[in-house]
């Protein structure tokens, strides 16, 4: 049986990527194969998308021919470099790709010796093929590698490739911006129900306020403080609202929530 796509780690973001690979056509079931540790875990990936599932991941490096997927958290990672270590590939030299917080191409590349590897760093909203990824090439990668990590995170959102000196920052900044973004509209929902709107409209409103405000913000290419002076009516109710943001220091908060997520994913290298 030829594998062509190898997941280790089918949570979150591992099964994100992998439905939008097989909606897309990108990978048959057929060509997949997955570890995941989690009985559960593993009877709902192979129902859901009909991929082998395995609690081995010696077998999933094994047998996929094209490409390793790592999407286990950054604290497993020694473990699996070592179960992996002995692990001769004799017959191909597929190509990995880590989506680990901070885990740096140097300590990929020794884990897996003479593999090409890329570094790669999606976020949350690819699960509706809306995510931003960013990647950066390792050592021993060519174009087709390129190209085949471009083909599979395009299949979940947008693509960039950085340096890889800036890949904490990337994560500090869209790898953990839906959190932040989420806050944003539950805080948004709840001040409208302070102001006394019920709690179902008040929550229709702030997330249909953050999506509207994305989509004109990427239609239009309008800077962000445009948007913001057309909304703001001289001593009207805009400016009352963004007087109390500025007090309670929320820029600077949002500024300090990605420095402090990026120095997170530093230490997560160390
Ligand atoms: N969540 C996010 O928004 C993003 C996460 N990332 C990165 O993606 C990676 C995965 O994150 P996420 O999907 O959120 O995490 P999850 O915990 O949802 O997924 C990790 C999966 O790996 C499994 N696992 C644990 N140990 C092993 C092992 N030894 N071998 C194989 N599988 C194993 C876990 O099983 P079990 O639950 O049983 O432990 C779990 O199903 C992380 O490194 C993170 O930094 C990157 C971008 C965004
Ligand atoms: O919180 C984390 O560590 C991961 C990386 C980016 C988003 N989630």
């Amino acid at each position: 049986m030829t594998r062509k796509f190898g997941l280790i780690g089918g949570g979150i973001m591992g099964e994100a990527l992998l439905s939008r690979l097989l909606e897309r056509g990108i990978y048959q079931p057929s060509e997949v194969i997955v570890s995941e540790p989690q009985p559960s875990r593993q009877a709902f990936l192979q129902q859901q998308y009909d991929v082998t599932v395995t609690i081995d991941n010696s077998l999933v490096f094994q047998q996929a021919q094209e490409v390793i997927f790592l999407a286990v958290k950054p604290q497993v990672f020694s473990a699996i470099a070592q179960e992996l270590a002995d692990i001769v590939l004799a017959e191909h030299s597929p190509l990995v790709i880590s989506i680990l917080a901070g885990v740096p191409l140097h300590h990929l590349e020794a884990a897996f010796p003479g593999l090409p590897v890329i570094r790669a760093m999606p976020n949350t909203p690819a699960t509706v093929g809306a995510g931003m990824t960013a990647i950066c090439l390792g050592a021993y990668t060519n174009a087709k590698h390129q190209q085949k990590a471009a083909e599979i995170f395009s299949a979940v959102g947008e693509v960039v490739e950085v340096s890889e000196s800036l890949m904490d920052a990337v994560t500090g900044l869209s790898g953990s911006g839906p959190a932040y973004v989420s806050i944003l509209v539950e805080a948004l929902a709840d001040g409208g129900v302070a102001a006394g709107l019920p709690r179902g409209i008040a929550n229709q409103l702030a997330l249909q306020t953050v999506l509207g405000t994305a989509q004109l913000l990427h239609e239009s290419k309008m800077h962000p403080a445009e948007l913001k002076d057309r909304v703001t009516s001289p001593g009207g109710t805009t400016i009352a609202g963004i007087s109390q943001l500025e007090k309670a220091g929320f820029r600077s908060a949002l500024i300090e929530a990605v420095k402090a997520a990026t120095a997170r994913s530093q230490e997560l290298g160390k």
